[in-house]
């Protein structure tokens, strides 16, 4: 089994629905983003996928998350935009752009700060929000 990573970040704002918390109000994160990707077989030049393949299919789910107010996106209208929930839309999106490739997503990492940080691992039925 090979896992490759790819590593990016993206600026935006949120609010959390948590009662008496401070995360309530609108305030925002530089948060970091690390994508991880599987699978056991590589193709004829020994790549699992290119990582220029990778980082612009990466690149363009970021840009939806970029500069955004995070609790104003369709996805995130039933749910916090939690850096828990922000892994799994990562996720969802980058699955459905790998599907015709060798690699699987095997876990996403965002960290929302220097010192916190979620990890999502899809099973593989995948996890809906
Ligand atoms: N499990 C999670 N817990 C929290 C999340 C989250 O996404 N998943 N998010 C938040 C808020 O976004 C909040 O902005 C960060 O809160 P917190 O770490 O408590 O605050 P600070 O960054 O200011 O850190 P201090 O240690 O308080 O200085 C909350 N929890
Ligand atoms: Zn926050």
């Amino acid at each position: 089994m090979f896992e490759l990573t790819v590593t990016t970040h993206f600026a935006a704002a949120h609010q959390l629905k948590m009662v008496a918390h401070k995360c309530e109000n609108l305030h925002g994160h530089n948060w970091k983003v690390e994508v991880c990707v599987a699978g056991s077989e590589l193709d004829h030049a020994g790549l699992l996928i290119d990582f220029g393949e990778l980082k612009r299919h990466v690149a363009t789910v970021i840009d939806g998350l970029d500069h955004r107010f995070l609790n104003e996106l369709e996805y995130f209208k039933n749910g916090n935009p939690s850096s828990e929930h922000i892994a799994v839309y990562i996720a969802d999106q980058l699955t459905g752009m790998l599907k015709e490739t060798r690699a699987k997503i095997s876990r996403v990492k965002v960290w929302e700060s220097e010192n916190s940080c979620a990890t999502y691992i899809p099973d593989a039925q995948g996890q809906p929000l």
